[in-house]
């Protein structure tokens, strides 16, 4: 309604758009102009663009040059000794998704091979002893790992074998996860394993972190029905010689919370959290364990590295996942699964075409027509945009996130990427198809590293140096201007035809020329006669 009134007092528009907004109007104004002009630009198209994106090291100039003798950063590393889950739900797999969740590097070593999924164990074939040898000795021998952790341990032979080794290649902590039924109850390590288990791994162990069943298993069928008895049973796992026992209570009945014992030999520690429904908890035992270990590998002490708030985090996040059909599904460690499933239209990968027409958005004048930035964003893509940048530099964190979702909701649907100005933050948080920075703002080379391969990004350049490092921080476009003088944006100098050609020719990546272009001067701008334009970026031609 707001646009409809703005449109009967706009006199330059077209009548041909009369039934239009008038952004919408002007819009395939500009798309028709361009058309139908016979762009050298557009059959120049760069033929050295390579989209190498995220793999800036690989460019050949200008790059710097990761040398074979520089100073070497060391990386937290995990070592996890587990069978493998064909589900991925649990063991190996859960345990490198935990890991690269709390970032940090996980090697792994296989025991078992498991035939599974959501219903159940079907099958495992036992990895033969001298080759979980073979696996321990060449990670232990090559990689600073920090800590170890065990999950499914399914001979005597293989727990002796891992012990033997850890003597010979010492590590900063040893995890065990007591793994002998799986979430299906099918049993996974068999009663005939206790006593190596209790003799020889327990004794070297940081902590441990069995489960009521595996706990009552370690003390021959203790009885575990309360938090006494749970206190009981770490003080008596604790006598087996691990320093500190973490006895998780997720089956204890009648509890509204999921309540764990941690016992060091000195106190008690009742970890607390709610309770979360969720058919989705396959594996939590095995990420938990992942977890502490991953959090002692980066240097805290056990009572912080016992974190289960990330566990929590990951299955209330999981609760609607449906994968399989049994009665216990897998858990989403990196909390990125549900985002993109509900995406209709997934982000196809960039074109230099993709700025062919950019409209950038303006929060004041938006305002000025009593217009949400959605409804903004609509009437320009009905009009022909080809890309959208929000460009709000008034509004508040909160409204400018809501107004982002719900343009990439109409962006989306329309197969229009759209970046945000400025804002990583804005943009991570929306799963934005990219971000635009200048060169005051965050450094492209950052951006780059916070947001991905996948994702678009553009910087500002007045000069060919800029261009250049544009190029070698992993941009996919730059913006150039204002090549004609605007009121849009303060302090702008401009750099005029000439300038967006000395730019243009410098370039190795795709161009988008801003400042001061209307429909009048926007065909004088891509008919330059140098390579690299692709587009003409716009603010208030279109919204104002
Ligand atoms: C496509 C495009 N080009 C240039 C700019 C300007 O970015 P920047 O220099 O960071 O200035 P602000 O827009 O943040 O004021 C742009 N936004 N888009
Ligand atoms: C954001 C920006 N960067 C350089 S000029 C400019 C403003 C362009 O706005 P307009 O299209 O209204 O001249
Ligand atoms: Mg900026």
């Amino acid at each position: 309604m707001a646009s409809a009134a703005f449109f009967s007092t706009c006199s330059s528009a077209n009548e041909n758009y009369l039934h239009l907004t008038p952004t919408h109007a002007y819009a395939k104004g500009f798309v028709n102009n361009l058309r139908t002009s016979n762009l050298p630009s557009i059959a120049l198209r760069n033929e050295r663009f390579v989209r190498l994106r995220g793999f800036v090291a690989m460019r050949d100039e200008g790059a710097s040059k990761v040398s074979d003798d520089g100073p070497r950063m060391k990386i937290p590393h995990v070592l996890t000794v587990a069978g493998s889950d064909s589900g991925a739900g649990a063991g190996i797999q859960a345990d490198l998704k935990a890991c690269a969740a709390r970032r940090v590097y996980c090697s792994t070593v296989i025991t078992a091979v498991t035939a599974q999924n959501t219903v159940g164990v079907q099958g495992v074939s036992n990895v033969p002893e001298d080759f979980v040898a073979e696996q321990l000795k060449s990670v232990l021998s090559d990689m600073e790992v920090d800590v170890v952790k065990t999950g499914m341990l399914p001979s005597m032979g293989t727990i002796k074998i891992i012990c033997k080794t850890l003597r010979e290649f010492p590590v900063q902590a040893l995890v065990v996860d007591p793994v002998m039924v799986s979430t299906s109850g099918d049993v996974l390590a068999g009663p005939s394993i206790l006593s190596t288990f209790r003799e020889v791994l327990l004794p070297m162990a940081d902590i441990i972190t069995p489960n009521l069943k595996e706990a009552a298993a370690l003390l021959n069928g203790m009885q575990l029905e309360t938090l006494d008895d749970m206190h009981s049973a770490a003080r008596l796992l604790h006598n087996m010689g691990p320093k500190n026992v973490l006895v998780k209570g997720g089956d204890l009945p009648d509890s509204s919370d999921a309540v764990d014992i941690l016992y060091d030999g000195l106190n008690f520690y009742e970890l607390r959290s709610p309770r979360i429904r969720t058919r989705n908890t396959h594996g939590t035992g095995c990420s938990l364990a992942s977890c502490i270990a991953a959090e002692l590998a980066k240097g805290y002490p056990v009572l912080a590295a016992v974190a289960k708030r990330y566990v929590e985090t990951a299955l209330d996040y999981s609760k609607e996942i449906g994968i399989g059909n049994g009665p216990q599904g897998p858990f989403d460690h990196l909390l990125r699964l549900t985002s993109h499933s509900q995406d209709c239209h997934r982000q196809k990968p960039f074109s230099p075409s993709d700025l062919f027409l950019y409209a950038v958005t303006d929060s004041r004048m938006n305002k000025r027509w009593g217009r949400s930035i959605a409804d903004a964003v609509k009437a320009a893509i009905d009009g022909g945009v080809t890309i959208v940048q929000l460009r709000e530099k008034d509004a508040e964190t909160k409204d400018f996130l809501e107004s982002a979702k719900a343009c990439l909701k109409i962006c989306r649907s329309h197969g229009v990427p759209l970046l945000i100005n400025d804002r990583v933050d804005v943009a991570i948080a929306c799963d934005a198809d990219g971000v635009h920075v200048g060169q005051c703002d965050m450094p492209a080379r950052v951006v780059r590293t916070l947001l991905g391969p996948e994702k678009i990004i553009g910087v500002s350049c007045k000069t060919p140096e800029q261009a250049q490092q544009a190029w070698v921080d992993g941009a996919d476009y730059i913006g150039c201007g204002g090549v004609y003088p605007t009121k849009t944006k303060e302090n702008n100098t401009a750099i005029g035809l000439d300038g967006l050609k000395t730019v243009c020719v410098a370039s190795k990546l795709p161009v988008v020329a801003i400042g001061g272009i209307g429909v009048s001067n926007a065909r004088a701008v891509m008919e330059i006669g140098v390579p690299n334009v692709e587009g003409v970026a716009v603010v208030s031609a279109l919204f104002r």
